[in-house]
């Protein structure tokens, strides 16, 4: 992380802080940027909403909206060059999503009997399972796992390979996951033969990659990306289907469930489940026309 990365940080009532939320949502110039809006203190009623900048613009633009909204108490914080990696191997817990256990080295001794096990530990590739788009997609998926299988996955947006890796172990023949961050792609492979998973990665950048088109159709296409590559993706996630294909999206916020929704509902998919984690949501979106 930069020098100069900062965290804007906003507090005030829910209302104010839901608009303050939608106009860093509706503004074009700030798509890039992320935050998350939550309930801080819910006796004393108090909303925070979390603005992490990606540039200079960024910082103006957020600080202009946060700002323009009295009764929020706007402040900008340093973000100090955080060590994540020593952080994430200090010890993150153990995460339980449906039958899915995602666990790290220093785990090894608690892994249950009973439960799809994914030994993922932290690293450069975002996807332990602590984050909780990651956990969003694996819920949605041990859910559809009750009743249906699939057999040809995809995961755009690999990062660790999480996802694709948890399709192979769940029976899918083939779990294919791709990444515009070659690290990631290297990463998911080596994941792969750790958890002796049937799961292959490549470096490509969207899905018109020959590599990823010839093993399509598919029966899902996982999606943890951002909310923009997500609309902008959707005739690809589309095509990429098989009819009655299933993509589970996630990397959204609530604020964005709407715009999201909005551009698969008009390209012939119905809205089949919604879960939300912390200030995240994730999608449950089937392919019918
Ligand atoms: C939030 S992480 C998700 C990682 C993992 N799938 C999970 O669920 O934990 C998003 C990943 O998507 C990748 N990414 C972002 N935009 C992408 C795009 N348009 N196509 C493919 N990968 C993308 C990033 O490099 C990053 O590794």
């Amino acid at each position: 992380m930069s020098e100069s990365a900062v965290q804007i940080i906003a507090r005030g009532p829910r209302a104010i802080a839901e608009a303050a939320a939608a106009a860093l949502d509706s503004d074009p110039l700030l798509e890039g940027a992320t935050y998350s809006i939550l309930e801080e203190d819910e006796d004393r009623g108090v909303w925070r909403i979390d603005a992490f900048p990606n540039d200079a613009d960024d910082v103006r633009g957020i600080e202009a909206h946060l700002k323009s909204h009295d009764g929020l108490a706007v402040i900008v914080e340093k973000l100090a060059d955080a060590d994540w990696l020593a952080m994430s191997l200090s010890g993150l817990p153990p995460v339980r999503a449906g039958r899915f256990f995602v666990y790290g080295a220093h785990d090894e001794g608690v892994v249950p009997r009973n439960t799809v096990n994914l030994k993922i530990d932290a690293g450069a590739a975002f996807g332990t399972g602590h984050h909780g788009t990651t956990v969003g997609c694996l819920v949605a998926f041990d859910e559809l796992l009750k009743r249906e299988r699939f057999e040809r996955v995809l995961d755009v947006g690999c990062g660790t390979g999480i996802l694709a890796i948890a399709a192979a172990k769940t029976g899918s023949k083939v779990a294919l996951g791709t990444d515009i961050d070659e690290p990631s792609v290297r990463i998911a492979n080596e994941n792969a033969r750790l958890n002796l998973a049937n799961a292959r990665f490549v470096h490509a950048f969207g899905l018109n990659d020959r590599k990823v088109r010839g093993q399509g159709p598919y029966d899902l296409v996982f999606a943890n990306i951002l909310a923009p590559p997500l609309v902008s993706l959707s005739q690809d996630i589309k095509e990429a289907l098989a009819l009655g294909g299933v993509a589970i999206l996630s990397g959204l916020l609530r604020t964005q469930e709407r715009r999201v929704t909005a551009a698969y509902l008009s390209r012939g998919f119905v809205l089949e489940r919604r879960i939300r984690r912390d200030a995240w949501s994730a999608l449950v979106l089937r392919r019918v026309g």
